[in-house]
C-alpha cells in the first residue's frame, strides 16, 4: 500500500523462468512518464522481417504483429526474431504488457515452418528446435501481461503460442480454427506443448485432443476453454487493449509472482530437460518415415490451393 502511495510500482526484472521472484526492483511510474525516451524504439513502431513491434509509452503495452507472409510460419529466422523482440521488452522498464496478433486477416499462425523439418541436417534441425524451445520460454516465462488477439487460424505451434499467453481473445469467425494438430501430420507434439495445453484445458480434454489431433472452431474452443473470449474482428485489438488494462490495474509484484508461482514447474522441466528434448526431436524428425509424412503432408498443402 505504502508503495503506491508513494507512486511506486514493485516490478520484477527479467524473465520469470530466468530470474524467479528474486529479483524485484523498484521503478516509480509518476517519475517515469516525465522522463525523456531511453531506449531507441519507445513510442515508434519498430519494424523487423517477420514482425512489427509498436510500444505505446503511455500505458506501457507493446503489440507484437506477426506479418511472415502468406501464413505466419515459425521458421528459424522468424522465431530469432520474435525471441530478440520479447527480450527487448521484457528488459524495457516502461513496458508492463504485450499484445501478440497476426497482420494477416485470416491467420495468426500457421505454426511451425515445416520446411524448416523437411530435408534437413541434423544440425540444422537441432538449431531450429532450440529457438522453438527459446520462442516458448519467452513468452511462457515473461514477467508481462500477455494477451493473444487470435485473429484467424491457428494450429500448432500457432496454437502453443497462444496457449502460452497469459488470456487468448478469438475473432468470432466459424472459418477460424485452433488446437494442436501434430497427430494429424503424423508427428508427436513434445511434453511442453502438452503441459501448456493441460495448464490451460486440463487433463482429460487435452488427452482427447492431442490423441485426435483437434481443431476446435472458435466457438467450440470457447465451449472447452482453450480461448478465454470471443470477440467480432474488427473489434479485437480495442478489445485486447481493454482487458489489457484490467490486468494491468493489479499490481506488478503481486501479478509477477503469482504467475512465477503457476508456471515455474513447468518452466523448469524444458528446462532442465532442454538438451535431451532437442536430442528426441532430431532423432523424431530424422526418421524416414516421419519425412515421409512431412512431405506428403507438404504435398496436400500445396495441391490443396490448385
Ligand atoms: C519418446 C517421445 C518421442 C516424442 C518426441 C517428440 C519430438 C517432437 C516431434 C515434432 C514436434 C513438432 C511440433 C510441430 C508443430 C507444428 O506447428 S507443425 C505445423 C502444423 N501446421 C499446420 O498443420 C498448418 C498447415 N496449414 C494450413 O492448415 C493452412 O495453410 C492454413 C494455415 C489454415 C492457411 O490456409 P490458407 O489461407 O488456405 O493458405 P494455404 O493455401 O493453405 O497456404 C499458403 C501457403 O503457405 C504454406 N504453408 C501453410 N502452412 C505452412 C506451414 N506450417 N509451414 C510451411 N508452409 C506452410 C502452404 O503450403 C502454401 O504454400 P504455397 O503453395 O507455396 O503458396
Amino acid at each position: 500500500m505504502a508503495v503506491l502511495l508513494n507512486g511506486l510500482r514493485l516490478v520484477s526484472s527479467g524473465n520469470l523462468s530466468l530470474h524467479g521472484i528474486k529479483s524485484l526492483q523498484y521503478k516509480s511510474t509518476r517519475i517515469l512518464c516525465q522522463l525523456p525516451c531511453k531506449s531507441s524504439y519507445q513510442g515508434r513502431p519498430f519494424s523487423n522481417k517477420n514482425m512489427t513491434v509498436e510500444l505505446d509509452n503511455n500505458t506501457g503495452v507493446a503489440v507484437i504483429q506477426m506479418k511472415k507472409p502468406p501464413v505466419n510460419s515459425l521458421s528459424l529466422e522468424f522465431l530469432t526474431e520474435f525471441a530478440i523482440n520479447m527480450e527487448k521488452l521484457e528488459m524495457d522498464r516502461e513496458c508492463r504488457g504485450v499484445v501478440l496478433t497476426s497482420s494477416n486477416p485470416k491467420i495468426f499462425s500457421a505454426g511451425l515452418d515445416i520446411n524448416e523439418m523437411y530435408g534437413k541436417t541434423p544440425e540444422h534441425s537441432g538449431e531450429f528446435w532450440r529457438a522453438v524451445q527459446e520462442m516458448w520460454l519467452k513468452l511462457y516465462g515473461s514477467n508481462m501481461v500477455t494477451i493473444a488477439a487470435i485473429n484467424g487460424s491457428s494450429p500448432a505451434g500457432g496454437c502453443l503460442m497462444a496457449l502460452a499467453c497469459d488470456y487468448r481473445i478469438m475473432a468470432d469467425n466459424p472459418k477460424y480454427a485452433i488446437g494442436l494438430n501434430e497427430t494429424k501430420l503424423g508427428i508427436v507434439a513434445p511434453f511442453w506443448f502438452k503441459d501448456s495445453m493441460i495448464n490451460v484445458i486440463g487433463r482429460r480434454a487435452t488427452e482427447h485432443s492431442l490423441q485426435l489431433g483437434l481443431m476446435y472452431s472458435a466457438s467450440n474452443a470457447l465451449k472447452i476453454g482453450l480461448v478465454d473470449q470471443l470477440v467480432a474482428q474488427d473489434k479485437i485489438m480495442t478489445h485486447a487493449l481493454s482487458v489489457m488494462s484490467e490486468w494491468l490495474a493489479i499490481p506488478d509484484h503481486a501479478r509477477q509472482i503469482t504467475k512465477s508461482m503457476m508456471r515455474k514447474p513447468t518452466l523448469d522441466r524444458l528446462l532442465t530437460n532442454r538438451e535431451s528434448d532437442i536430442q528426441n526431436f532430431v532423432n523424431f524428425i530424422s526418421k524416414d518415415s516421419i519425412q515421409k509424412s512431412l512431405q506428403l503432408y507438404l504435398e496436400m498443402l500445396k495441391q490443396r490451393k490448385s
